[in-house]
């Protein structure tokens, strides 16, 4: 077979995560498989990337960058000695080589007092820059032929919208090419996270878009399945961390775990889905720290689950904004204007309601996008297309996932019996597409609203064929 393997923060963040990650393909490749891995930057390095290229920009003296690079430096080379003892000369040399160049492109940002999404992109990607060059030199201490390169290297080509840069198409026959290729021989790590413009500019793919790249690397070379291996035993009914009774569940079909992750499952990227479902191949999680559990499977079609509700996902720090008098306007197109000043400040908006008695519009945001919100709303108020909007800040949204419900006489008494015993109220409703059901509570009632459901559905219990 023919995989691709992702390997996220949590799987590449130390040695003896890495030593696993070793043993993985070992096995897999041992066993005659074709593999090309991509593999996220260790646990924490893109957050405090992000964080020193803001700080520099605003510190008056000059920042600490030295101390900043020391530990950054001191944390890869204790791992590249202990996982590639053979290779800290030949890889120590080039991470030295990218310390230097990360610390003077900081010190730039620091004199110019300028951080353009192109510079700050360049920055964030040094995190996977750091760490492919050490699975692979580990790779080679375990025997295994192995090269790293670059997103852009490996072919991702992507539109140029820095922070958030979507693939192009052009990108799977260089992908075929230059990774493709090499699989009989080698196992080449590619660095997650990144892909270059058509003008060179290198374009991350928004955070945690390492998953992204292992789909496309997938869907490049024609894997056969794309694995995204991380620190759960799968995709389980809800965060295991709100909820510990959580189950894996075993297959779950692309439309299901989009919305899953599009509502907050952080064990997938919304987007990696996308390259695969185009494609067909299926997406497999599996746990780095438990690799004999088989994990789930993503796929067009998943074995027949008697359950009608799947999975819940939970977003906190979401902002409801009302908007009323939107259709007393009467005129037509209201809705049109309201969205797409909203859109023109890069408002995204998750949720949507409209209530025609009250005359409302009700809608979800992220609460970092509030102030740019509310600006664009001012406008439209101002051009008399609404008379008044509201905000409240502590919401939560909760999405219940499951393609059984389109069928399903009664899920929305049911789940809403189960809001009802917990003692919670809904303060917005949502029904986005066939196999999702979202509502917003507040905040402090989010995990215990998410708890009401899984109960109220037995999630806990074993799947029935
Ligand atoms: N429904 C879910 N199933 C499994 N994990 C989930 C779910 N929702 C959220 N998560 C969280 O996603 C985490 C894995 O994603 P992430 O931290 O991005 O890993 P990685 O570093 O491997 O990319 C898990 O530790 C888990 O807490
Ligand atoms: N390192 C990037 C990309 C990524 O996908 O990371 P992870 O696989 O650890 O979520 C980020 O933190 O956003």
């Amino acid at each position: 077979m023919r995989l691709v393997m992702k390997f996220g923060g949590t799987s590449v963040g130390d040695e003896k995560s890495i030593a696993n990650v070793v043993k993985i393909i070992k096995e897999s490749r041992d066993a005659g498989n074709e593999i090309a891995v991509v593999v996220s930057a260790m646990t924490r390095v893109t957050d405090q990337l992000i964080a020193t290229a803001e700080e520099v920009i605003n510190c008056k003296q000059k920042p600490a960058l030295d101390a900043f690079i020391a530990s950054l430096r001191s944390r890869h080379m204790k791992v590249l000695e202990a996982v590639a003892p053979d290779y800290m000369d030949e890889i120590g040399e080039y991470l030295d080589s990218r310390f230097m160049k990360l610390s003077n492109i900081l010190l730039a940002v620091h004199n110019l007092r300028e951080l353009t999404p192109r510079s700050r992109d360049y920055i964030i990607s040094f995190g996977e820059r750091l760490s492919a060059p050490i699975i692979s030199a580990a790779l080679r201490q375990g025997g295994i032929l192995s090269s790293y390169m670059s997103g852009c290297d490996a072919g991702i080509l992507t539109d140029g919208v820095h922070n958030g840069a979507t693939a192009l198409p052009e990108s799977y026959p260089r992908i075929q090419a230059r990774v493709g290729a090499l699989l009989t021989e080698q196992v080449p790590v590619v660095m997650g996270y990144m892909g270059c413009s058509a003008d060179g500019a290198v374009t991350t793919l928004g955070r945690s878009g390492s998953d992204y790249s292992g789909a496309i690397i997938g869907a490049g070379i024609d894997a056969d399945e794309i694995l995204i291996w991380t620190d759960v035993d799968g995709v389980m009914t809800t965060d295991p961390r709100l909820i510990p009774e959580a189950r894996v569940i075993n297959s779950i079909s692309f439309l299901e775990m989009m919305e899953m992750s599009y509502f907050g499952a952080k064990v997938i990227h919304p987007r990696a889905l996308v390259p695969a479902m185009q494609k067909n191949i299926p997406v497999r999680v599996k746990n780095t720290f438990n690799p004999m559990h088989p994990g789930t499977v993503v796929i067009r079609e998943p074995h027949a689950d008697k359950r009608v509700v799947k999975a819940i996902s939970l977003i906190k720090n979401g902002c409801l904004i009302k908007i009323s008098g939107a259709i007393m306007a009467g005129r037509p197109g209201v809705a049109g204007e309201i969205f797409t000043a909203l859109a023109e400040t890069g408002v995204n908006v998750m949720l949507i309601s409209q209530g025609s008695s009250e005359m409302t519009i009700s809608l979800i945001i992220t609460e970092e996008q509030l102030d740019a919100a509310l600006t664009a709303l001012a406008d439209v108020k101002r051009r008399g297309v609404i008379r008044e909007f509201d905000f409240d800040r502590d919401v939560a949204v909760v999405s219940v996932v499951g393609a059984g419900m389109a069928g399903t006489y009664g899920t929305l008494s049911r789940i809403f019996h189960g809001l009802g015993v917990g003692g919670i109220n809904v303060m917005m409703l949502s029904q986005g597409s066939e196999v999702n059901v979202s509502f917003v509570v507040k905040e402090a009632d989010g995990v215990k609203a998410v708890r009401a459901i899984h109960e109220e559905y037995h999630l806990e219990a074993e799947e029935q064929a």
